[in-house]
């Protein structure tokens, strides 16, 4: 039997909340008889305007949503695979019910002047403060300059609209979640621009145990994003990689059904990039996670990420 109620809690950004109101709109069509209700709430990643290094790192956006899930005052939290740190276990008590099925991984451009990336003349200041796009930028366009920019997306068109950047870097999905693909200029390649482990997906979040409650949302989950979350998050989770960490990579069920996953690791001025593609074959998810993460430790990825403060 489907559940009555679920108290769905989240960010209270305007794409953390369009992301619950997707989840919303398929549970309805699943269970048109369940009711669900909405606890945004504030996050200190959300507060926080300073780096993110200085409050605890990934976390800053998950802790309080997570915290309102353990206390019984909601029963699921929705929130963007990206944002969950891999480097330690979910919070004990909690697991995760589904996966969504993916959105776009990639990351976009917004030029006001409509400029594509290798147009861009030397100096442009590029609006972003991920240590990912910072080490690739500076690996493959090294004329342009990154100025650190905080906030939620829309806040940062709006500092982009001020001046406090020339451009911005912003993920295709998030985009997309909040309506706003027309400010897009150009989408770069996975090839341009490596994304983010857990790029694109959603996570259903609940308490362990709830079993009516998993029941009644897991079919909501997607077999290839679990399969390409799983190779992800075990991939970073044997690297160790912390917020400060340049690490990218994805994972993708090719045609034909199998699991390909490839990663790199970046120095934080992009000099050095570890770069490792393997297919699973036999290997399960989190075994071709676990082999890859190898390859770049072998290639020397523990120096590389160690040598960045955090
Ligand atoms: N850091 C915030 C965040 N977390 C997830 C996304 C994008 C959407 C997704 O990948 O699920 C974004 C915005 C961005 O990086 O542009």
């Amino acid at each position: 039997m489907p559940v009555d109620l679920i108290r769905i809690v989240s960010r209270d950004s305007p794409m953390a909340l369009a992301q619950v109101e997707r989840v919303r709109a398929e549970l309805a069509t699943l269970h048109p008889g369940t009711e669900t209700t909405v606890l945004p709430v504030k996050t200190t990643g959300d507060k926080w305007m300073g780096d993110l290094s200085q409050v605890e790192g990934k976390g800053a956006f998950t802790k309080e949503v997570d915290a309102a899930l353990l206390a019984g005052e909601a029963d699921l939290a929705v929130h963007c695979v990206k944002d969950i740190p891999a480097d330690r276990p979910l919070p004990a008590g909690t697991m995760f019910a589904a996966f969504l099925k993916r959105d776009d991984i990639r990351d976009a451009l917004i030029h006001p002047g409509g400029l594509t990336l290798d147009q861009l003349p030397a100096g442009t200041r590029i609006g972003t403060s991920s240590v990912r796009r910072i080490a690739q930028l500076a690996a493959s366009h090294p004329h342009l300059e990154c100025v650190p920019i905080r906030g939620n997306a829309n806040r940062r068109m709006e500092k982009l609209a001020n001046g406090d950047a020339d451009a911005l870097l912003l993920a295709v999905a998030g985009l997309e979640r909040i309506g706003r693909t027309d400010v897009i200029t150009e989408i770069l390649s996975t090839e341009t621009m490596m994304p983010p482990i857990g790029a694109g997906v959603l996570a259903l979040q609940c308490r362990e145990g709830d079993t009516e409650l998993i029941d009644t949302v897991s079919p909501l989950g997607d077999p290839d994003a679990y399969r390409e979350t799983q190779a992800e998050r075990m991939l970073l989770h044997v690297l160790q990689g912390h917020c400060n960490s340049p690490i990218a990579g994805f994972a993708r069920v090719e045609r034909g059904g199998e699991l390909s996953l490839r990663a790199c690791v970046f120095s934080a001025d992009g000099k050095t990039v570890l770069n490792a593609h393997e297919w699973a074959g036999r290997l399960d998810p989190a075994t071709l996670g676990t082999s890859v993460a190898v390859a770049l430790l072998r290639q020397g990825a523990r120096d590389v990420i160690d040598s960045i403060a955090h």
